[in-house]
């Protein structure tokens, strides 16, 4: 199944098929590896995560943006973690946003996570941790669905990085108010950027403003579901399959019509872990477009970055110097 993602406005593109992925076909796992090699992103139907958990949670969360601004600010500024508003990260980028960004594994223990626990009721954070265990589910499914395709060897599997306590994961929380007069012209909700970790699982309400940027530089804007799940390939995932698989650059437009509320888990591996081509799918060391880094090595310089930089940079090997100055 496909669907036509629709031209943004004034802009030089053709419709553009996005992969729908339905996680219970036995060729699953072919559309998987096709959609991160050519686009990056896919649409995922069919995962078995409750609908009415996705309803709640959703209803808690706009409880919670629905609060006075002296409430909400107790939670913040973010530090990554904790309530956000229209600041995001260290570097001074800005969005019509607000948000809240959680550490999944060890959520519990975060000041800024526990401040924004204390402004809502109890049953936002069982349901944080139960969601949390879904996306985690669904992050290890979809990475097990990548490794059996491209035959991917146990010791290297990229699905451990995302099952182990110790993986460096998080949730985050985006609401993008609707804007209050009929004329106002769309904004950035979130500016252009990639993911830094592995893969992201995205679901949101009915409200477009989701773009993605396909290799020819075009934008398009992604229809969206709210009862499906959207899968970004992240920078690590690029890293790891020597950028056999791209990491998709994505930004979110604010809508003026509707305001939007999305859920974002970002799979990551644990900090320690040493991030590299795979030597199974690139058996000559000469033929690695990157060099290795630990995961806590690229985080620390993430976030000494803004979010439109080019980041990978830090992974690729320096020419040799002949080489350099041809
Ligand atoms: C400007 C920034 C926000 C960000 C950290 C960074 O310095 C650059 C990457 C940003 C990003 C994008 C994906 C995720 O939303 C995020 C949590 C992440 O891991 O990298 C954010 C960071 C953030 O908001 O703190
Ligand atoms: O809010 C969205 O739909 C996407 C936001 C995003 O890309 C992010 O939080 O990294
Ligand atoms: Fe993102």
């Amino acid at each position: 199944m496909v669907i036509l993602l629709q031209p943004i406005p004034k802009c030089k593109t053709s419709p553009v098929i996005i992969p729908v992925v339905d996680l219970t076909d036995p060729t699953a796992k072919t559309q998987i590896v096709k959609a991160c090699e050519e686009l990056g992103f896919f649409k995922v139907v069919n995962h078995g995560v409750r609908s009415d958990l996705l309803t709640k949670l959703h209803e808690e969360a706009t409880e919670f943006f629905a609060l006075p601004q002296s409430l909400k600010d107790k939670a913040g500024p973010a530090d990554p973690f904790g309530y956000g508003s229209k600041r995001i990260g260290l570097k001074g980028d800005v969005g019509c946003i607000e948000y809240i960004l959680l550490n999944a594994n060890s959520h519990l223990s975060s000041t800024k996570t526990t401040a924004v626990l204390r402004q809502t009721p109890a049953i936002f954070r069982e349901m944080v941790e139960e969601y949390t265990e879904e996306m985690k589910r669904m992050s290890s499914k979809v990475l097990e669905m990548v490794e059996e395709e491209l035959g991917i060897e146990p010791k290297e599997k990229l699905s451990k990085l995302v099952k182990v306590k110790e993986s460096d994961s998080c949730l985050r929380i985006n609401y993008y108010k609707e804007k209050e007069e009929t004329t106002a012209k769309e904004e950035i909700g979130f500016g252009e950027h990639t993911d830094p970790q592995l893969i992201s699982v995205l679901r949101s309400n009915d409200a477009e403003g989701l773009q993605i940027c396909l290799k020819d530089g075009t934008w398009v804007s992604v229809p969206p579901d709210h009862s499906s799940f959207f899968v970004i390939v992240g920078d690590t995932l690029q890293v790891m399959t020597n950028g056999k698989f791209k990491s998709v650059k994505h930004r979110v437009l604010t809508n003026t019509k509707r305001s939007r509320l999305s859920m974002i888990y970002f799979a990551g591996p644990p900090l320690m872990e040493k991030i590299a081509p795979l030597a199974c799918l690139v058996p000559k060391q000469e033929d690695y477009l990157y060099k290795e880094l630990t995961w806590s090595q690229y985080k620390s310089y993430v976030y000494k970055t803004k979010l439109g930089d080019y980041r990978l940079g830090l992974f690729e090997k320096q020419l040799p110097f002949s080489l350099s100055n041809v």
